[in-house]
């Protein structure tokens, strides 16, 4: 038996005797671009022996391997800056995904999933460009989603919960809220027996979940809700009910069409007694034929900016009864005769925002690396003129080697690390918050809740800003569907508002910041993170020099020295302002919003930065830690010297940093770019993104971007269609092209 593939085809020879396939005919006949017919295997489909496992495994391997047939000057480029690599991309790839058992796990998971969709060959038209209206992206959605959900139910792995954009089930399928928010909710929320009834239904999939807390008239303002739900203590019920239009339930993702269940959050009535925000567990559908139940309107909230393979949602209740029960009792209660048992803490509920708003900040950091790998492939296969002075020379160079295009992409690549790194150092204080809290200690909860704040609002505005600009960076190809940014990008830039707004955000880490200079003021003790405020001293200055700025005791402290500048001075802020200025403190902090958001960003930045220092120390493979210190240094030296780096002024404004200094950084940060200049394709395949989950054409992992960009545009189902109507849109040019010609002006 042999295999080869040519454009990203698997033909397989099988000679007599050696045929294996219970079923041949069941593997997938497509049409190669170039008009040939292939087959293609289709491993998911066969029945398994041991042998034909091996067949599948081979054939698998050539599927996932860049297609050695291919050569072009692309391909070429692409192998060149591949070689040029001084670290061995798997190490690091073992570093991000933690440890090589789980890399191999994740990739086995991949190679099911995108085979049972049909998108490991790179050849064929991904799915998210084949059908492009709102019906049709909601059920390529559906299809997606289900393809992961049967993976999950069947192997229980949990990738799907924390994966890349387009292998996640969170926003990119109708189905990412059950384990984003509607497992975590029951989690914490949901007494033992109410969790022992409903979880194993999740599990096996016979309820689906939403979270349903946004209502048209509030989402941030979580006491402004609306939506009541009014004990009845002659039938044991609560009635929920919409009031007003304001609280129509608006946006949960999958409300519209596709969940069964949902965790509402309304506001508990008992007797005349208002007693807040509470969740209740309640049925949308019936179970038999998915309608609506009595009393409650369903529906789609249209075509959004992205995610349109989702269906987010719009809810209205009209005095629709659920059991007493069905109001989550894992902390407050309400007994049969109506009264009233507070919760003993509402910590718990805090805890549930760490947990998303840490998954959140974890899958941008994969969204961002992604966004980066995609332009910095491009990059190094696209060439597009010189800088040579003598115009004589006409051999043009790959866009990469210009320098703002590698210090924009290397600058996003080093800020992916940073996310990365800090959302894995807060993954350590989530899970030893959790046990603590298992034991009923909730003493570091405020950190942990600020600190996940922040880096959610920090993480998601950086990703964000640096998938658009990576988008730039690939000039009019970047605009293109076929590129995967118009998928990727909305995806990003919907985490900046979702799940807390981020300006939001970062005023709850600025009110814990405030709270704790105040008490240092007072000689006070602050939680043991935040005693590096205490060291702060006005006038300080730095008095690193030259290689200094290498050192990352250096760069930290310099981080901190703003971070606690920052802090200080917005208190003395607020201070004079309601002292000498006798403002309310509600007016003196709107009235220092911007500084306070500032505070906060810095106090994250120093975070981000000691977890990349420490990840870098901890690093054992020595030519993965020298590119990660590159890298390092990379992000801590950008920020500082960077005009575009928002709170860059903080460096300066107090003259902590001298123009001398600001020099040096700079050429350092020059130093750090030209010496990851040829580790930039090793990085991009450390983070092991898969073609099918790129699904972008100029991203090709094999650099074989135009002729993939090409053979994709010819399969749009609208070329397809006008091929045969003899190449001409029939409608378009008879209702309108053709009156126009014919027209007697
Ligand atoms: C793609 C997507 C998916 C979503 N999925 C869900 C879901 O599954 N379930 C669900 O319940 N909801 C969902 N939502 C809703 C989402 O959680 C809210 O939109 C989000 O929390 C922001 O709230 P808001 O819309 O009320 O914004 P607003 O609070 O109205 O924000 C508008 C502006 O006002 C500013 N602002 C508001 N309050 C303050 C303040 N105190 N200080 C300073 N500035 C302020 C903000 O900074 C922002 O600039 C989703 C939204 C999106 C976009």
């Amino acid at each position: 038996m042999s295999a080869h593939t040519d454009r990203g085809y698997v033909f397989i020879r099988v000679s007599v005797g050696q045929c294996l396939l219970r079923s041949r005919n069941s593997f997938p006949k497509y049409p190669h671009p170039d008009g040939r017919c292939a087959v293609r295997c289709g491993p998911s489909k066969v029945s398994i022996s041991e042998s034909e496992s091996t067949f599948c495994s081979m054939a698998n391997q050539l599927l996932n391997t860049p297609d050695s047939s291919i050569s072009n000057r692309q391909v070429e480029l692409m192998k060149k800056a591949r070689e040029s690599a001084t670290f061995e991309p798997r190490n690091l790839t073992f570093l991000i995904y933690d440890g090589p058992e789980s890399v191999e796990r994740r990739e086995a998971i991949l190679t099911r999933v995108e085979n049972k969709l049909g998108e490991s060959n790179p050849a064929l038209l991904p799915r998210t460009q084949r059908d492009v209206n709102r019906t049709a992206l909601y059920h390529n959605g559906l299809r997606f989603g289900k393809a992961l959900l049967d993976d999950e139910f069947q192997h229980s792995h949990g990738l799907f919960r924390r994966a890349t954009h387009h292998y996640s089930l969170i926003n990119a399928s109708p189905f990412g809220l059950q384990p984003a928010m509607f497992v975590p909710t029951l989690k914490l929320q949901a007494s033992p027996e109410q969790l022992a009834y409903w979880l194993p239904l999740v599990e096996s999939g016979k309820i689906l979940g939403t979270y349903c807390q946004t209502e048209l008239g509030h989402g941030t303002f979580l006491r402004g809700l609306e939506t009541t739900a009014t004990f009845d203590p002659a039938t044991d019920e609560f009635i929920l009910h919409s009031p007003t239009t304001t609280s129509t339930k608006y946006w949960p993702g999958g409300l519209a069409y596709s969940c069964s269940h949902a965790i509402v959050m309304a506001r508990l009535i008992i007797g005349q007694k208002d007693y807040g925000v509470h969740p209740f567990m309640t049925q949308l559908r019936s179970l038999e034929d998915y309608r609506p139940l009595p009393g409650i309107e369903l529906g789609d909230c249209g075509f959004t900016m992205g995610l349109n393979s989702t269906d987010n949602g719009y809810a209205v209740f009209c005095h629709v009864r659920i059991p007493r029960m069905h109001l989550l009792m894992g902390n407050a209660r309400v007994l049969r005769d109506g009264t009233y048992l507070p919760a003993p803490t509402s910590k718990h509920s805090y805890s549930t925002m760490i947990f998303t708003r840490n998954f959140i900040i974890h899958t941008v950091a994969f969204q961002l690396a992604q966004a980066a790998t995609i332009a910095i492939r491009y990059s190094v296969v696209r060439e597009q003129g010189n800088l040579h002075f003598d115009a004589s020379v006409t051999q043009e160079q790959p866009i990469m080697s210009f320098k703002s295009q590698h210090s924009r992409l290397l600058t996003s690549m080093s800020r992916a690390f940073a996310i990365l790194f800090a959302s894995k150092a807060c993954e350590t204080i989530y899970q030893d918050l959790a046990s603590r809290q298992a034991q009923g200690d909730h003493s570091t909860l405020p950190y942990g809740h600020i600190t996940t704040a922040a880096l959610k609002a920090y993480a998601t505005q950086t990703a964000a800003d640096g998938a658009e600009d990576a988008r730039k960076c690939c000039g009019g190809h970047g605009f293109s569907g076929l590129s995967g940014f118009p998928d990727l990008i909305p995806d990003v830039t919907s985490t900046a508002t979702l799940e807390g707004e981020n300006y939001v955000m970062y005023q709850q880490t600025a009110r814990y910041l405030i709270k704790s200079v105040s008490a240092i003021r007072k000689g006070r003790t602050v939680d043991a993170p935040m005693s590096y405020l205490a060291k702060f001293t006005v006038d300080e200055k730095c008095v690193a020099q030259g290689n200094d700025f290498l050192d990352p005791e250096v760069q930290v402290s310099i981080f901190c020295h703003r971070a606690a500048r920052l802090a200080f001075e917005c208190d003395t802020l607020i201070e004079d302002s309601v002292t000498k200025g006798k403002l309310t403190m509600a007016d003196a902090w709107n009235n220092h919003m911007m500084s306070l958001i500032a505070a906060a960003r810095a106090h994250i930045e120093y975070f981000v930065l000691q977890s990349f220092v420490e990840q870098v120390r901890r690093t054992d493979d020595a030519p993965v830690r020298r590119v990660l210190k590159h890298l390092c240094d990379l992000y801590a030296l950008s920020t500082i010297e960077n005009p575009f780096a928002i709170g860059v002024l903080g460096f300066f404004e107090d003259s902590y940093i001298s123009p001398t200094q600001l020099r040096e950084i700079r050429s350092h940060v020059n130093r750090s770019l030209t010496a990851l200049l040829p580790e930039a394709v090793g990085l991009t395949d450390a983070w092991n993104f898969s073609d099918a989950s790129l699904q972008s054409a100029i991203g090709q992992k094999d650099g074989n971007v135009y002729e993939t960009l090409l053979s994709w545009t010819r399969q749009l189902p609208w070329n397809q269609a006008n091929k045969k109507t003899g190449g001409v849109d029939q409608v378009g040019f008879k209702t309108y092209i053709q009156p126009i010609l014919q027209a007697k002006l």
